[in-house]
C-alpha cells in the first residue's frame, strides 16, 4: 500500500481545503427542500460554487457545468427521483465524481430501494447516519460513511475515523446534509475518495468545535459554524483534526 496515498492526515485536510479556495470547484447539489440554504451555505464558507435546482428543464446543463454532483433522498417525489437519475447518467458518462446521501432509508422501504438503485450505479461516496448505513449494508467500490459521534469511512480496504465534531451537529437539522456538500467539494479536488472525505469532515468536525463555545445553542450555534467554517485556517487543522486509522 502506498501509505502517503491511502491514509489521510491533519496536513492533507489543510492542504486540500486550500485547493477547495484555491479552485472553487462547482458542486451541484439535488437535495432536499429542508436545508437547501444551509447546505449551500455550508459549501459556500469553504470556498466551493453550490447550484441547487431540480429542474427537469435545466439538470442537464447544471451538471454538465458542474466538477462533482450531490445526490440527497430527503424530500423525495417523482419528480426528483426522475431528474436524480438523468444527473447520475451525466456524472457517469461524465467521469464526474458524486455522493449518495440516502436520507431517511430507513423510514421507506421505497426510498431504501431507490437508494439500493443509485448504490449500483456506482456513487463515490455514499455518507448516512448510523440507522441509514446499517440499512445499506456493504457497499462495494464505493466508499461508504457513516457519520455520528466518531464518523467511520472505509473504502473496503482501510478504515479511517474522524474524531471531531460536537455534539450540538446532532441538533441542527441539515448537518449530515451539509457535510455531504462539503465532502462533495472535497471529492472535486482530489481523486483519493478516502483522503478527500476524511479532511472534508476533519474541516466541518473542527469548524464545529471552535464555534460551540461562541453559541448559546442550536440556532446561534448554526451561525457560528457557518463563520467559522469561512474562516477556518490550516493551523485550526494540524492542531485540532482528529483522523485515525484502523486497516483490516
Ligand atoms: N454527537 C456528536 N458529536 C460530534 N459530531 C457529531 C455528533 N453527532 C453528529 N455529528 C456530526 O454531525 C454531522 C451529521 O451527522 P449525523 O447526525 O450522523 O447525520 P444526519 O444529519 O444525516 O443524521 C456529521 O458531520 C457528524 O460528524
Ligand atoms: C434533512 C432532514 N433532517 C430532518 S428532516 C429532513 C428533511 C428530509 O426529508 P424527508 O422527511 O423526506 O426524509
Ligand atoms: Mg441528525
Amino acid at each position: 500500500m502506498n501509505e502517503s496515498v491511502s491514509r489521510p492526515t491533519a496536513a492533507d485536510a489543510a492542504e486540500l481545503l486550500a485547493r477547495v479556495r484555491a479552485r472553487r470547484p462547482r458542486v451541484h447539489c439535488l437535495m432536499n427542500s429542508v436545508v437547501q440554504k444551509f447546505t449551500a451555505d455550508g459549501i459556500t464558507a469553504v470556498g466551493a460554487i453550490p447550484s441547487m435546482t431540480s429542474s427537469l428543464d435545466e439538470i442537464a446543463d447544471f451538471v454538465a457545468r458542474a466538477d462533482v454532483l450531490t445526490v440527497n433522498l430527503g424530500t423525495l417525489d417523482a419528480e426528483r427521483r426522475h431528474v436524480i437519475r438523468i444527473a447520475v447518467d451525466m456524472a457517469n458518462a461524465g467521469g464526474k465524481p458524486w455522493i449518495l446521501d440516502p436520507v431517511h432509508c430507513d423510514y421507506s422501504p421505497g426510498r431504501l430501494a431507490f437508494a439500493r438503485d443509485l448504490i449500483a450505479l456506482g456513487p463515490t461516496v455514499v455518507r448516512g447516519n448510523r440507522a441509514e448505513m446499517a440499512l445499506i449494508g456493504e457497499v462495494r467500490a464505493s466508499l461508504a460513511i457513516e457519520t455520528g459521534p466518531v464518523d467511520h469511512l472505509s473504502d473496503g480496504s482501510v478504515q479511517v475515523t474522524v474524531e471531531n465534531g460536537h455534539v450540538w451537529m446532532a441538533g441542527v437539522t441539515g448537518t449530515g446534509c451539509l457535510s455531504g456538500g462539503v465532502i462533495a467539494a472535497f471529492l472535486a479536488v482530489e481523486g483519493n475518495a478516502l483522503k478527500a472525505a476524511a479532511a472534508a469532515l476533519a474541516t466541518t468536525g473542527v469548524a464545529a468545535e471552535l464555534a460551540a463555545p461562541e453559541a448559546r445553542g442550536p440556532g446561534s450555534f448554526g451561525i457560528a459554524f457557518l463563520d467559522t467554517l469561512a474562516s477556518l485556517s490550516a493551523d485550526d487543522l494540524l492542531k485540532h483534526a482528529r483522523i485515525r486509522h484502523a486497516t483490516a
